[in-house]
């Protein structure tokens, strides 16, 4: 199967008072449209290559449209859907556009449930019909189901396995079709269920049909529909008759907050875009705990609910690195500590020659991580100037002290973005033209071949972006030592829950390791790993270990990062290049709520992910390396 990669981020909306409210005091009925509109589009940075948006109309009459939804590709995706919608509404007259009970009676999206999706696609390949929100119709209206989610799952094979034994047929082998189908299926024998109660009880007609709205119970569907899944999700859905609900992994891998008040509820893959979207505080917003489900019955009541125990906490940190915008208060925390706490390595690399230092960094994600760089220099300057000082052994006259205190840290804007997408989830080949052309440099921006650059990016991943284009780029400025610095430690092993890095045998460390382990003649422990690896296939996934991390073993991070400078030095650079990494004890200390590390460490949080690593290693080994 072509695995589907989901980089995704949603967007939910609840409105709870009737739409005139909204057109009362906002003076639109499309409050949560509009609203909806901003969630996305300041999640712009979690998916650029695709959007959908969904609408329940609540107590719509038989033979009247109430789910609606609208998808499109492609970076103008939001924009796109937005538009389409909106066509609807432009040859109204004036007074039908603010007329709420008509907009409510006769137009399209005119609803009270929303929910949205943004998603990088990794291959244009799978078009619009993968695009979310998925939707499954039925003539009973509370069995109608809008799914979308920003999540991956790890065990697609063995559910796929399991319902076809039991005699289902998903028109798919895909797990956004399947988790569709399996919740699709649940949601059918919940309604079921109740008819025959409602039946029992001497209903009839539509009496059947409000009872079972009134009753359905979304925590039992999800229950019975999630008990199975391995991996990192948050999935949103939304009924027919207007209930709706999100639910997150029992290890809390996948992001989702969100906030009530007496007029709506909303939802999001991050914080700060509630806030700003709704302009409320922080304190105010909850996060969706592991396992936890918010679930929004038909007339607007909230009831939190835990729908799988919740396991050790996962909290994905490369969302915390990298996936999220940088504005969340904890994330801005987070991501200056981790440039502060490269002071050290830094100051070896340079010689603790920070006069012939210019410091700078990649735009854009790392220019966080780089003021917290910055504050660990200023400190470390303090220190010194503190001590030149006292060093006088007199009180110092005005020249002395108006001397030692213009010593600066000389920060300047080095390297350029021209375009704003982000490369790092491109598509393969696109990727690598993006990354060539999408750089610049300042020039006279330091002095040749006197200054070092120290560079800063949050993350190293193909290495791509240094080997295409920064490190040739920045030697056009003749520093005389170039110094790469990561934020985040070496990634060196695939994500598999939700974030598309890379497959194994394209990472810039695993390249580095498994060089190094040829060069110096240790070819037998790439047989030993490959041998217990093949040996475990066919285990229960609980009990499989994960044999690559014996690839890494041998040597220290410093080793691995020297063969990575020789492997991203383009021929003909002058500037001597070295990489300072962050390390899993640095990233711990910063983000000391988001443990979940498996792409640097290895340690995978579910038993599918350490399957998915061990089945990767073994086509690495057979399809490429070929011993
Ligand atoms: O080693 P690589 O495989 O090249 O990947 C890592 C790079 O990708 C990201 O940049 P991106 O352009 O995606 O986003 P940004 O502008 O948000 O930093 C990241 O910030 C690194 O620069």
């Amino acid at each position: 199967m072509e695995p589907l990669k989901h980089e995704c981020g949603v967007a939910m909306i609840r409105l709870l008072k009737p739409l005139e409210y909204y057109q009362e005091k906002y003076g639109t009925w499309m409050y949560g449209l509009n609203k909806l509109y901003l969630l996305m589009e300041k999640q712009h940075n979690r998916g650029q290559e695709g959007a959908g948006l969904a609408c329940v109309k609540l107590e719509a009459n038989p033979g009247e449209e109430y789910m609606f939804r609208e998808r499109a590709l492609g970076s103008g995706a939001i924009t796109e859907i937005f538009g389409t919608v909106q066509n609807h509404f432009k040859d109204l007259a004036p007074e039908q556009l603010h007329d709420a009970g008509y907009a409510k009676k006769c137009l399209p999206f005119a609803g009270e449930v929303y929910m949205g999706h943004l998603r990088y696609s990794t291959t244009g390949k799978s078009g619009i019909s993968y695009v979310h929100p998925f939707l499954r119709r039925n003539n009973w209206r509370a069995k109608n189901l809008a799914l979308c989610g920003n999540f991956n799952m790890t065990n697609v094979d063995e559910i796929f396995a399991r319902i076809t034994a039991d005699g289902q047929h998903p028109r798919k082998y895909a797990d956004t079709y399947i988790m569709l189908e399996q919740v699709g299926h649940r949601l059918d024998r919940e309604v079921e269920r109740l008819y025959v109660e409602c039946e029992k009880e001497g209903l009839k007609g539509m009496d059947i049909t409000h009872a079972i709205e009134d009753r359905i119970d979304l925590g039992n569907v999800l229950k019975t529909s999630s008990k199975e899944w391995d991996g990192g999700y948050v999935i949103c859905g939304m009924t027919g008759s207007g209930e709706s609900f999100a639910v997150r992994d029992p290890w809390g891998i996948r992001p989702a907050f969100w906030y009530m008040d007496d007029e709506i509820m909303v939802l999001a893959s991050e914080r700060p875009v509630i806030q700003t979207a709704l302009n409320v505080p922080a304190g105010s917003i909850n996060e969706l705990q592991s396992g936890q489900a918010i679930l929004m019955s038909k007339t607007g009541k909230m009831r939190l609910a835990q729908i799988n125990r919740a396991k050790e906490k996962k909290a994905c940190s490369f969302e915390r690195i990298y996936f999220s915008r940088g504005s969340d208060v904890d994330i801005y925390k987070e991501r200056k500590l981790l440039g502060e706490k490269l002071l050290n390595p830094i100051l070896k690399a340079i010689d603790y020659d920070v006069e012939h230092t210019v410091f700078s960094f990649i735009p854009n994600t790392a220019e966080v991580a780089f003021y917290g760089l910055l504050e660990g220099f200023d400190n470390y300057l303090n220190e010194l100037k503190v001590k030149k000082i006292e060093a006088l052994g007199h009180n110092p006259n005005h020249e002395e002290l108006e001397k030692i205190l213009s010593w600066r840290i000389r920060s300047e804007k080095v390297a350029i973005k021209d375009i704003k997408l982000r490369t790092f989830i491109a598509e393969g080949n696109s990727r690598n033209d993006l990354a060539a052309h999408v750089y610049d440099i300042t020039y006279g921006s330091l002095v040749p071949h006197v200054d070092n650059l120290v560079i800063i990016d949050d993350s190293i991943v193909r290495g791509t972006t240094l080997r295409q284009s920064i490190i040739g780029i920045l030697d056009r400025l003749h520093p005389k030592k170039i110094v790469i610095v990561s934020s985040s430690p070496q990634v060196r092993y695939p994500d598999y829950y939700g974030i598309d890095m890379a497959s194994m045998d394209q990472f810039i460390a695993f390249k580095a390791a498994i060089d190094l382990l040829k060069e110096r003649d240790m070819k037998d422990v790439i047989a030993r790993a490959y041998n217990k690896s093949k040996d475990q296939v066919g285990l229960p996934k609980e009990q499989m270990v994960n044999y690559v991390k014996e690839i890494y073993a041998p040597f220290t991070n410093e080793e691995i990062a020297a063969k990575m400078v020789e492997l991203l030095t383009p021929k003909g650079t002058q500037a001597k290049v070295e990489i300072v990494y962050q390390t899993l004890e640095g990233l711990h200390e910063a983000c000391p709520n988001h443990t979940g590390d498996w792409y640097f460490s290895g340690d995978y949080p579910t038993p599918g992910g350490v399957k998915l690593v061990n089945q990767a290693f073994i086509d690495y080994i057979e399809k490429v390396y070929q011993f």
